[in-house]
């Protein structure tokens, strides 16, 4: 093998496209409205660009953004962002010789219908605060892979003893943090999670499918996370919380094949306010709190089915 081989690995693409799609129902007046920001990768043959200044394979990432204006315009009807991610990664892969793989990511922003005195409008909508996220990655072959998620669900429950604690962790000469069975626990939820759908042909085609999957798995992070309006459930640790949550979502969302969860520890420090007369202007007594963003805990774990050999 001579010095001068080289191994070149590529991908090229069009990164947040923003789109906004609105659809009218005739029968009720009901406007339904998406935005979304999509990034597209295409792997395909076009070595020749990189390597000789030939651009003869190259499907411009112009072309790419065009192509998602003119894709939200073709559908009709209402469809989820991942609807929309596998629309895209069957056109690239099948109109173009070239392309081998399209890898699709949507962020979609949180636009909730308004209610006025109790009633959902027509065409009102505010930003509500988790965005939700997927990738599609479509092959030639019509194998294809499935991720939705979640980003930037900010929850928190309150000091209360039974709510949330940390102990029985390592003490070494290091250590200062105290055992606790009374804090507050606040994390900032990343989560994505797989469907077990392998190919074009066996993606559900229940209109909204993705979006009901998503709702559902929404409320069983939910739920597990704060446990039962009246009494909630204590927390150990992140790690303990975060495992529960994990497991009720493949405990009770049978199309999720595995899902990851991301969950920074947000700390709120006690405070304690000394001064040289009086030991305590502020004594802390689970009440008064600094907020903190950095730094921060960082943990995160994948929880995935082990298919059983039948
Ligand atoms: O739930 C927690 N997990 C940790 O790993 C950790 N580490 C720490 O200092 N506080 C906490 N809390």
């Amino acid at each position: 093998m001579g010095m001068d081989e080289v191994r070149l690995e590529q991908r090229h693409g069009k990164a947040k496209v923003r789109v906004g799609r609105v659809w009218k129902e005739e029968a009720d007046g009901a406007h339904h409205f998406v935005e979304w920001s999509v990034s597209i990768s295409l792997l395909s043959d076009c070595l020749s660009s990189y390597t000789h200044a030939d651009n003869s394979d190259i499907v411009a990432t112009d072309t790419m953004k065009n192509t998602v204006y003119v894709k939200a315009k073709e559908c009709k009807q209402q469809l989820s962002a991942e609807d929309f991610a596998i629309v895209l990664g069957k056109h690239f892969t099948s109109f173009y010789h070239q392309v081998t793989a399209a890898i699709v990511n949507i962020i979609e922003k949180p636009w909730e219908r308004i209610n006025i005195n109790g009633q959902p409008h027509e065409h009102g909508f505010k930003l509500g605060s988790e965005k939700h996220t997927t990738e599609v990655i479509v092959k030639k072959s019509g194998e294809l892979q499935v991720v939705s998620g979640i980003e930037g669900l900010s929850v928190l429950k309150t000091t209360q003893v039974c709510a949330s604690g940390f102990e029985g962790f390592i003490r070494d000469k290091y250590t200062i943090l105290p055992e606790t069975r009374e804090r507050m626990l606040a994390t900032e939820v990343t989560a994505s999670w797989r469907y077990p759908f392998e190919t074009l042909a066996s993606i559900p085609a229940k209109q909204l499918y993705f979006t009901e999957k998503h709702m559902n798995v929404k409320k069983v992070l939910m739920e597990t996370f704060f446990g039962p309006a009246k009494g909630g459930v204590y927390s150990p640790s992140v790690q303990s919380t975060l495992y529960h949550m994990a497991k009720a979502v493949l405990d009770r969302v049978p199309d999720v094949s595995s899902i990851q969860l991301k969950m920074p520890n947000i700390h709120f420090l006690p405070v304690n306010l000394p001064s040289k007369d009086n030991p305590t202007i502020v004594k802390f007594q689970d009440d008064v709190f600094l907020p903190t963003d950095e730094p921060h805990g960082s943990i995160e774990a994948t929880l995935s089915r082990i298919r059983s050999k039948m």
